[in-house]
């Protein structure tokens, strides 16, 4: 019963959220004008105004009304800057409000509440101009439906007796205090409404901003020191859990002192990008690079050193030329396999220290940490390259 209730409010108001609420507006405004077509018949039946006039009348609105609703519900109206059309909308219903003022003979006067709240809808999306362009509008089309209405009653098809001029001035000058206030109060809205707006997009954008520099670096674009500590982490864990071996390699490039007095600062930052768009190019789906600190990296492979040591292999060939014309770039790896039940910290320290006897051996070479003992001998060999 609820979903068959869910999918005929989907069917008339669709699923779609913004499209969902402009036909609300529409909706609303709708139940006015039908508000409207009432007063409009009771005018026929009190003999105040001419049936084809108000049939002509309802039948001008009701189109409307249809034609919006297909046009709102396609999506056809979202090719606009406003999809709700809403200074077409609220113009149109100016309009039809004074034409009926200018119909209905004596009961004319409550036509100025529809005129009234018509400027109101402009609080939703309107710009303070069109909202005076509405005021405006209303009151050239109250003046001018007076004007016709004491001149040229013979227009006015059924126009029966004519009540007082003065009735129509009194209204003429409500409308123009009422209105011009309203209509300010209706833009401030709309500018808070707007500019609330704003806000919320650029607080959005910040956000999302906050969260991708809360994990990745800044400079290289890849995952930061923080959360390859987290992956780090869990991998730990599963790997003591689940048996799951994986290896981490933490990467120094050589003599980038060296890079940074030949190409300047800009220049080395322009390498450790370079280095860690190619170094990524290079990885598995299942492996991990981050940028542990100044020029050192971080990697986290699944399996064996073995796969590890050839995955650095295919980095130190990809990354060989990506700095100066004179200089091939080179780095230094320090590789450890995760033993059951060790903590990263612990990982990351035997890593490190595999990673000073690459350095001590020469550079441009890995060092992989003894499984067992720490004692035994790092196994150190040049790349072949
Ligand atoms: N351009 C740039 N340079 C950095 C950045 N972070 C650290 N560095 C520089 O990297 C250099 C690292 O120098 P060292 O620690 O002496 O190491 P190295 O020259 O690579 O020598 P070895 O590691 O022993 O081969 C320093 O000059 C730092 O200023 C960075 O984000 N951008």
């Amino acid at each position: 019963m609820q979903s068959l209730l869910s999918r005929m409010v989907d069917l008339v108001g669709s699923a779609h959220p913004r499209r969902r609420e402009r036909l609300m507006q529409w909706l609303i405004a709708g139940y006015i004008y039908m508000g409207a077509a009432i007063w409009l018949i009771a005018g026929v039946l009190q003999g105040w105004m001419s049936k084809t006039a108000a049939l002509l009348w309802l039948g001008f609105v009701f189109a409307g009304l249809l034609a919006g609703y297909v046009a709102l519900r396609s999506g056809w109206t979202e090719r606009f800057q406003d999809p709700s059309l809403t200074i077409w909308q609220l113009s149109i219903g100016v309009l039809c409000a004074n034409w009926g003022y200018l119909l209905i003979g004596p009961m004319r006067t409550a036509a100025l509440l529809p005129m009234v709240v018509t400027i109101v809808f402009g609080a939703f999306t309107l710009q303070w101009r069109q909202i005076a362009f509405l005021t405006v509008l209303n009151l050239f089309a109250l003046v001018a439906a007076v004007t016709l209405r004491a001149w040229f009653p013979q227009w006015i098809p059924q126009h029966g007796a004519m009540t007082p001029l003065m009735v129509d001035i009194n209204n003429v000058l409500m409308l123009l205090v009422v209105l011009p206030p309203l209509g300010f109060i209706v833009a401030r809205l709309s500018s808070v409404r707007r500019k609330l707006h704003r806000q919320r997009e650029a607080l959005m954008q910040a956000l999302s901003q906050v969260e991708r520099l809360a994990v990745s670096d800044e400079l290289t674009g890849i995952a930061n020191r923080r959360s390859m500590r987290t992956l780090l982490e869990r991998s730990a864990a599963l790997s003591s859990r689940e048996f799951a071996p994986f290896c981490v390699a933490l990467i120094d490039i050589d003599h980038f002192k060296a890079i940074n007095d030949e190409l300047g600062h800009a220049g080395g930052d322009e390498v450790l990008r370079e280095f860690a768009r190619r170094a990524t190019a290079m990885l598995r789906t299942t492996d991990a690079i981050g940028r542990w600190g100044g020029e050192e990296f971080v990697v986290l492979a699944c399996g064996n050193v073995d796969g590890i040591c050839r995955l650095l292999e295919r980095m130190r060939r990809a990354v060989a030329n990506c700095g100066t014309d004179s200089r091939c770039i080179t780095f230094s790896a320090g590789v450890a396999q995760h033993r059951r039940e060790e903590t990263a910290d612990d990982l990351l320290e035997r890593a490190d220290r595999a990673l000073y006897e690459a350095k001590r051996a020469g550079r441009n070479r890995n060092a992989v940490a003894p499984e067992g003992d720490p004692s035994q001998r790092y196994a150190t060999a040049e790349s072949p390259q």
